[in-house]
């Protein structure tokens, strides 16, 4: 019961440690930001547009997805940024391989969607 006890105590801490990270990406990382409005405006234009069950799914997999890889991005400029304050090639690499996993996110998530909103107005996708 005891170990029970501190296993959920560190479980929660655990949960606290990840809402202490998704705040502070939000907080101190701006693009963040624009990716979580985009996300907003998403959600207006599909409640007005009446989205079916399965666009809904679409668009929460797509914004989740964004989300984490700007939050992986954001780990990996930290930890460059310990490692390697000062200039380094691959240090340089690896922020910018990890921007480039968020613009393969973001590109796809725009261009879904397009695609929902296209199929929603004339229906023809
Ligand atoms: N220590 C370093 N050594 C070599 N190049 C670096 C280093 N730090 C940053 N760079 C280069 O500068 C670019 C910008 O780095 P920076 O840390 O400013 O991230 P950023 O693009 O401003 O991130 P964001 O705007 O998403 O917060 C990197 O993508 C990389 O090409």
């Amino acid at each position: 019961m005891k170990g029970l006890l501190k296993y959920s105590r560190g479980r929660f801490a655990a949960f606290g440690y990840a809402f202490r990270g998704a705040y502070d990406l939000l907080r101190n990382h701006a693009p963040s930001r624009i990716h979580l409005a985009a996300l907003v405006a998403m959600i207006a234009i599909a409640w007005g547009l009446d989205f079916p069950l399965w666009k809904w799914v679409a668009v929460l997999i797509c914004a989740g997805m964004v989300l984490a890889a700007e939050a992986l991005n954001t780990a990996v400029e930290y930890v460059v940024d310990l490692v390697s304050p000062e200039y380094n090639i691959l240090a340089g690499k690896a922020k910018d391989v990890a921007a480039g996993a968020v613009l393969f996110t973001a590109v796809s998530s725009g261009l879904i969607a397009l695609m929902l909103v296209y199929d929603a107005l004339w229906g023809v996708v």
